[in-house]
């Protein structure tokens, strides 16, 4: 099987909608471990993927009400994470997405880049691409460097900026993969059907090692 984990700089960068893009012309399953909101409007990721791609999704191994990191919105429900619950499930191709950034709390002593090592993951990471973006996408890949983590690249979602593009490879020696433009408010799945992975993306897909779910 292949599989990657899709995490971001931040909560509400764009990590679901660009998991739905890829696995949707991926052809491949979707998996969020940890959701936390489901108390609020856009707190059902498996919900959204499903629909916007129409594949596959996985049962999550936690759902917490409160929009909160999993550590806190766990402890919020008198509830503790076990990390050891996290099992990578077996699929032809899966995508796995994160819940907010990289070091999102999932416990006291477990971070959600600590999940992607755990499943032992390539990172894409997915960054806003507006003012603010370069520094968020370096600190991120650092971490994830500091750790000998595989990083695929970055997808960056919004308005296409060339400049942030520039520096987020020159700075960071990490390619940018694709560039998600900002959609619409019509159809976003048709949106997302319409629009082809890029040859980069494409490719890093292609070459992801085979891993043993
Ligand atoms: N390129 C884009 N075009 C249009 N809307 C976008 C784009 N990227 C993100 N959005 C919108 O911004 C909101 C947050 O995006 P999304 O839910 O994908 O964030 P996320 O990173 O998955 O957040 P979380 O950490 O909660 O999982 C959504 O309403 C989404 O549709
Ligand atoms: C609720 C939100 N949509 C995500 N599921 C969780 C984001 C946790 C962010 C924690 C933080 O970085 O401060
Ligand atoms: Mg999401």
């Amino acid at each position: 099987m292949k599989a990657l984990f899709v995490s971001g700089t931040d909560t509400g960068v764009g990590k679901t909608l660009a998991s739905a893009w890829i696995a949707r012309h991926w052809n491949a399953t979707y998996w969020k471990p940890a959701q936390t909101g489901t108390a609020t409007d856009d707190g059902d990721d498996s919900g959204s993927v499903a629909r916007l791609a129409g594949v596959p999704v996985l049962p999550e191994a936690f759902r917490f009400a409160a929009p909160e990191s999993p550590a806190r919105a766990a402890e919020l429900e008198g509830r503790r994470i076990d990390p050891t619950a996290f099992v990578l499930p077996r699929a032809p191709r899966l995508v796995v997405e994160g819940a907010g950034g990289l070091l999102v709390p999932v416990t006291d002593d477990f971070l959600m880049i600590d999940l992607a090592r755990r499943l032992d993951l390539p990172v894409l990471l997915v960054a806003r691409s507006g003012l603010g973006t370069i520094n968020h996408t370096l600190l991120s890949a650092e971490a994830l460097r500091a750790r000998g983590m595989r990083l695929l690249g970055v997808v960056m979602s919004g308005e296409p900026n060339a400049a942030n593009r520039v520096a987020i490879e020159r700075h960071g020696a990490l390619p940018v993969l694709a560039e998600l433009p900002r959609l619409g408010t019509g159809d976003l799945a048709a949106q997302l059907g319409a629009l082809p992975l890029p040859c980069a993306l494409r490719a890093a897909l292609d070459e992801l090692d085979e891993v043993a779910g």
